[in-house]
């Protein structure tokens, strides 16, 4: 018997993972000065390099599948520099493993082909079939500053994510490591972790790397037993998320440590390996809708953690009404045990109960 999903599951792993070879090159080559402002920014090249790697590997292995990603190749057609750069890397990164590199596949033929692949992502998503939704650079402010970011891939069927992968370059790989603002930096041992889930199946991590796929650990959220130890993350715009009343919620449930702040789905692969137990994503404004790449993979890696992932009305995210979560309002994931409580206090100080 073959279990579910597993193709997808290794196809999404090995996907992002070789991504995230590219985006380490950007950040390494921008350090070095090799990328110039004068190119563009270097999270415009790490955003539609990995994108078009990632969807050059479904294309291959998921023709009829639709994809919602992120970004769209209107700004490269007119900029034939930056295209050629972009084409120079994308054609250039592989996996150091020939046979991974070979089970994944999924080439960029040429520049015309890379502009063909990047529009690849622009579906509209929603309740039918097969959807894969892609973050190419999740949390850009922690990539640029070598701090947080991750690589997000998840697949959603008739609306639900049955596959996560976040690749997060600049987390330690020991899941027992402390949870800290900035952690690490790329190139350095120890770092780089891949977390996933698959529904039903659980949650697991492993290293990056950049051969084939290490062996995966199972991941479980830690038991809260006094809200007084409890530790939370936010993010680390207040633009993101409204961080005074996140800390009066944490007030209210007893929380005593200081929040931790980092960019991206990092946040959501850290609760669910019990160096963090809240992520907390306060809407900061009546208009902004969050977007289903910022935390498909997310939301499914916590759940299947142990934890619950809703919104601040109390309902689970809602996957199926297009690029956007347009029914739901902010982040409340947390241990099953306690979400009820965290959700509680969350209404009360944001006057919804
Ligand atoms: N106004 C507003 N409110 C909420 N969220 C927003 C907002 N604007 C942007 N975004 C999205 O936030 C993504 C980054 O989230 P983070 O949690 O990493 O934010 S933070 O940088 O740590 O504050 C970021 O993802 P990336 O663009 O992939 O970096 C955005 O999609
Ligand atoms: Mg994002
Ligand atoms: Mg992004
Ligand atoms: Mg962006």
């Amino acid at each position: 018997m073959t279990t579910l999903y597993a193709r997808e599951l290794e196809i999404a792993q090995l996907a992002v993972q070789r991504a995230a070879i590219l985006t380490k090159r950007v950040f390494l080559e921008k350090a070095k000065g090799t990328v110039s402002k004068d190119d563009a920014s270097p999270v415009t090249i790490g955003d539609f390099g990995a994108q078009a790697l990632i969807i050059a590997a479904l294309r291959a292995h998921f023709p009829h599948d639709a994809i919602v990603a992120e970004e769209e190749a209107a700004q490269l057609r007119a900029d034939a520099g930056l295209r050629d750069l972009i084409w120079g890397l994308v054609r250039e990164t592989k996996l150091e493993d020939v046979a991974a590199e070979g089970l994944l596949g999924g080439g960029v033929r040429d520049v015309e082909d890379l502009m063909e692949v990047l529009d690849r992502g622009r579906s509209e998503g929603g309740r039918i079939g097969r959807v894969w939704t892609i973050d190419p650079i999740d949390g850009t402010k922690g990539f640029l500053r070598g701090g947080q970011y991750a690589i997000a891939l998840a697949l959603l069927e008739d609306g639900d994510v049955k596959v996560g992968v976040l690749g997060c370059p600049n987390l330690p790989v020991d899941d027992a490591a402390p949870l800290a603002a900035e952690v690490g930096a790329e190139g350095e041992d120890g770092m780089g972790v891949v977390f996933s889930a698959v529904v039903g199946q659980g949650a697991t991590s492993r290293p990056l790397g950049a051969g084939g796929l290490a062996e995966g650990k199972r991941i479980q959220m830690r038991e809260v037993k006094e809200m007084a130890g409890a530790s939370f993350c936010e993010s680390v715009e207040s633009g993101h998320s409204n961080q005074s009343e996140a800390a009066q919620i944490a007030q209210k449930l007893g929380i005593t440590k200081p929040s931790v702040r980092m960019d991206s789905q990092a946040k959501y692969g850290s609760i669910a390996r019990g160096a963090g137990d809240i992520y907390l994503r306060l809407p900061t404004s009546k208009t902004y809708q969050e977007k289903i790449w910022d935390h498909a993979a997310g939301d499914l890696i916590v759940r299947e953690a142990g934890g619950q992932v809703t919104d601040t009305k109390g309902q689970r995210l809602d996957f199926g009404v297009g690029r956007t979560l347009a029914s739901n309002s902010g982040v409340i994931a947390a241990p099953a045990a306690v979400h009820g409580r965290v959700l509680e206090v969350v209404q009360e100080v944001l006057g919804l109960n």
